[in-house]
């Protein structure tokens, strides 16, 4: 069972330190465009350095030669995962994986983003069809187009499992244990229901980041995305 994802959506190198702190093993952690814009390149290294995994996730959207490019530097940060979004099209993903060439990250894709309901995509994107089928295109396209796997709901998840395999891997944002509001976030699901319906990876950002407890939450939702709760 791969470790629960924690976003880390802060601002500063210095709350990163903090939230770090509190934890003693290794962890799977998210870098956003907001701590990435602040803190860069120096901020991955660091983390590297205290021998934490990464996924930078910064979805990229471009036209195929920058987002190669783009990629080409990112590979050299050394980082576990990256992503782009399935929006940009099969030879914008099929150019992200050229330029991480010769590197061991792994490349997904973002299908329709957690915090979209399916009515919003038909009002903002006129995409008229459900939400599922615009999330398996996407997902078929990423998977056509060489890629590791995709972001998105564990609503999707068994579907996507289905089309294209076990092995594929499915990282799934909005997860919000029981008692947690879901703020933002429109398809959420549990971390027993995340691990029941076969996600690959969850990611977790403020149930455990604005808890009183950071360290107790994401050990509670490891237990609960692992089956041992
Ligand atoms: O579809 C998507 C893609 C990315 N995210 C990111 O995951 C975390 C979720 O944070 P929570 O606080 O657990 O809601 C956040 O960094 C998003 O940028 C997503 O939510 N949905």
């Amino acid at each position: 069972m791969n470790k629960p994802i924690i976003a880390l959506d802060f601002a500063s190198k210095e709350q990163v330190e903090e939230l770090l702190s509190r934890f003693s093993e290794p962890l799977f952690v998210k870098v956003g465009m907001e701590l990435y814009f602040q803190e860069g390149p120096d901020l991955i290294r660091y983390i590297k350095s205290q021998g934490h995994d990464i996924f930078l996730d910064l979805k990229l959207h471009d036209i195929p030669n920058t987002v190669e490019s783009a990629m080409r530097g990112l590979a050299k940060l050394g980082v576990d995962m990256v992503n782009v979004h399935a929006a940009g099209g099969l030879e914008m993903m099929r150019a992200a994986k050229r330029g991480l060439a010769g590197s061991s990250t792994k490349l997904i894709a973002v299908t329709q983003l957690t915090s979209t309901s399916e009515e919003e995509m038909h009002e903002d994107q006129l995409v008229y069809v459900s939400l599922e089928e615009s999330v398996l295109h996407y997902a078929k396209r990423a998977m056509q187009a060489g890629l590791d796997g995709v972001v998105c709901s564990v609503l999707e998840a068994e579907a996507i499992t289905k089309v294209c395999g076990p092995d594929f891997l499915m990282v799934t944002p909005g997860i919000r244990p029981a008692s947690v509001s879901a703020d933002d976030q429109k398809r959420v699901a549990t971390p027993a229901e995340a691990r029941v319906k076969g996600s690959s990876h969850i990611v977790v950002g403020r149930a455990i980041t604005k808890s009183e407890n950071p360290a107790e939450s994401y050990a509670q939702i490891a237990a609960e995305w692992s089956g041992r709760s």
